[in-house]
């Protein structure tokens, strides 16, 4: 695959902590328009990897490239700038400000060609912030939050977006508010790149998955690929 044709690229990507190298070899391509999964069990590097990307952690080896352009030097302000949107494992959203105030604080226009997201239409995603609108952050349910880190993302109106454990530790019908509301991203035509413990929704909702072996990206395919090798699931994601 030709990198000028993708939205991002990740290739031979090495990085870590310090001393501490936990990405050996990792290899992504998200082309536009497409959802992809991060797949791999828990310490395997999917974090790792985001937060390389997001130039949260230096890329010591190998390359980033996001529109054809490397970013992997790029301080993150800029990355996130370039049009990638997070939402950070953990949520992270300001405990101190309102659901208003969150979203308003990194809201940016668009130049990405799709319809600018405003609070109207955040609000429209997840009707349930609409009635928190003045709740501070540290006043919602932990599903609310991350709803308000989706919105918070979307704000900023990213090419890209990308959510890390995006229905971790949220309680069942709330987990299907948000792949519900991802569905919605999807058919818009927002590409995603996202990780999550649940495959039956990741092979919904994604076109394409990578699994991550201890910093090494081990498997890429498509949904039909991925269901059709029944090994995988024993082999590189069970625990
Ligand atoms: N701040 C840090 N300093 C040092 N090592 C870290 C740090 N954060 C993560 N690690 C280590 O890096 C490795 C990969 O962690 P990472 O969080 O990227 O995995 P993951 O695939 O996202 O797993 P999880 O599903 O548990 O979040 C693990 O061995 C972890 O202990």
């Amino acid at each position: 695959m030709e990198s000028a044709e993708s939205l991002l690229s990740v290739r031979s990507v090495q990085a870590g902590y310090g001393p501490s190298q936990v990405l050996f070899d990792v290899n992504l391509t998200v082309l536009p328009g497409q959802c992809v999964s991060l797949q791999g069990r828990n310490g395997m590097g999917k974090t790792t990897t985001i937060r390389t990307i997001f130039g949260m952690l230096p890329c010591l080896k190998g390359q980033v490239q996001f529109r054809g352009t490397r970013i992997d030097e790029w301080p993150a302000y800029q990355i996130a700038r370039a049009g990638l949107g997070l939402v950070p494992e953990g949520r992270q959203i300001f405990p101190n400000l309102t659901v208003w105030e969150n979203l308003v604080a990194t809201a940016r226009d668009s130049n990405t060609g799709l319809k600018n997201w405003n609070l109207d239409r955040v609000m429209s995603l997840f009707p349930k912030l609409a009635g928190r609108r003045n709740n501070f952050g540290n006043q919602l349910s932990g599903g609310e939050q991350q709803m308000l880190a989706i919105g918070r993302a979307l704000m900023t109106n990213p090419v890209l977006l990308v959510l890390d454990e995006a229905t971790e530790g949220l309680a069942p019908v709330i987990r299907q508010e948000i792949w519900t509301a991802l569905d919605a991203l999807r058919t818009e035509g927002m590409s995603i790149l996202i990780t999550d413990k649940n495959l039956k929704h990741l092979l919904h909702l994604c076109d394409r998955h990578y699994i991550l072996e201890k910093g090494v990206t081990v498997w890429e395919g498509d949904t039909p690929q991925f269901q059709a090798d029944t090994s995988l699931r024993q082999r590189y994601l069970a625990t």
